[in-house]
C-alpha cells in the first residue's frame, strides 16, 4: 500500500507545485494523475520516489515513511520503485537485453555494475521479462533500432527487473501511436494484476484513463480534487479537474 498525506512541495521561486496531498494506492492496480497543463502531475510523480523533496506530509510505502529518509535509506527503498519515461531513456547502442539489465544496477556493486557483471540468474531474469513484454526475439537487437513501441516495452521490463513493488510513469505513451499506445497500456495493466504492483501513470488522455485505470487522481493547481474510480468520472468531475485554478479551489 502507498499512503500519502498532506504532502506539499514549494519550488525555490516559491511556486507551490503540490499542496496538502492525499490519497491510497492499493497493490495491483493502475492509477492514473490527470489534470491541465502546470497542474502539478510531474511534481506530485517525481516527488513519490524523492526525485524532489516535498517540505511537509509523509510517504509511507509500507513500513516506511520516504519523505524524510536519509540518502542511504532512501536509495534502498527507491529500489522498490521503477520509473518508466516518456522518451524511453534507453542506451541505444545496446541491446534490448543488457538495457533490461541496466534495471538491476541498483543492487550491485558500483564495480560490478561498470564492468556489466551479471549473474546467470540475472541474465536469464532479463530474458525472461523481454519476453513477458513480448520481446524475447529483440533481445540481442539494439535498443535504438526498435520501434517506439517497442522500445517503451524495453523501459517496461527494466523498470521490472527491479522486482518493484511501485512503476512509476511519465506520460509513457506521449510519443507512441495508437497501436503502440494500446499494447502498452494494455502490458501496464496486466503486470500490475500479475505481479500485484502499484502501476501509476501522469495521463493527457483522459479516454485512456477512463479505459484503463482502476483509480483516477484528478489535479488542478497543485490540489487533488479528484480521487475515485473511473465510473465517477462524469462530465462535471471532468469539467472540475480542468477548470481554471480558481474555480477548482472553490468548486
Ligand atoms: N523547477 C521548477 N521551478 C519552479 N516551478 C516549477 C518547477 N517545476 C514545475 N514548476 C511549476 O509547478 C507547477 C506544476 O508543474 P508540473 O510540471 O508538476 O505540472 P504538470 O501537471 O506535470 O504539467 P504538464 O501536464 O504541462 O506536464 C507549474 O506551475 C510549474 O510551472
Amino acid at each position: 500500500m502507498l499512503t500519502v498525506s498532506h504532502l506539499t512541495k514549494t519550488y525555490p521561486n516559491g511556486k507551490r507545485g503540490l499542496i496538502d496531498v492525499g490519497f491510497s494506492i492499493a497493490p495491483g492496480s493502475v492509477t492514473a494523475i490527470i489534470g491541465p497543463s502546470g497542474a502539478g502531475k510531474t511534481t506530485l510523480l517525481r516527488s513519490l520516489n524523492r526525485l524532489l523533496t516535498p517540505e511537509a506530509g509523509e510517504i509511507q510505502l509500507g513500513n516506511q515513511e520516504m519523505r524524510q529518509l536519509p540518502p542511504r535509506a532512501l536509495r534502498l527503498v527507491r529500489r522498490q520503485i521503477g520509473m518508466i519515461f516518456q522518451d524511453y531513456n534507453l542506451i541505444e547502442p545496446l541491446s534490448a537485453l543488457e538495457n533490461v539489465l541496466h534495471g538491476c544496477l541498483g543492487r550491485k556493486s558500483l564495480a560490478a555494475g561498470m564492468l556489466g557483471l551479471y549473474t546467470k540468474e540475472e541474465k536469464k531474469q532479463a530474458l525472461t521479462l523481454l519476453e513477458e513484454v513480448g520481446l524475447g526475439d529483440y533481445a540481442l537487437q539494439k535498443a535504438g533500432s526498435l520501434s517506439g513501441g517497442q522500445k517503451q516495452r524495453v523501459g517496461i521490463a527494466r523498470a521490472m527487473m527491479q522486482a518493484p513493488q511501485v512503476i512509476l510513469c511519465d506520460e509513457p505513451i506521449a510519443s507512441l501511436d495508437p497501436a503502440s499506445t494500446h499494447t502498452v497500456m494494455t502490458l501496464l495493466k496486466d503486470l500490475a494484476i500479475q505481479h500485484d504492483l502499484m502501476v501509476i501513470i501522469n495521463l493527457h488522455q483522459v479516454d485512456l484513463a477512463r479505459e484503463f485505470a482502476d483509480h483516477i487522481l484528478g489535479v488542478n493547481a497543485g490540489r487533488i480534487v479528484f480521487d475515485d474510480g473511473p465510473a465517477a468520472l462524469s462530465d462535471e468531475a471532468l469539467a472540475h479537474i480542468y477548470a481554471a485554478p480558481e474555480e477548482a479551489a472553490y468548486g
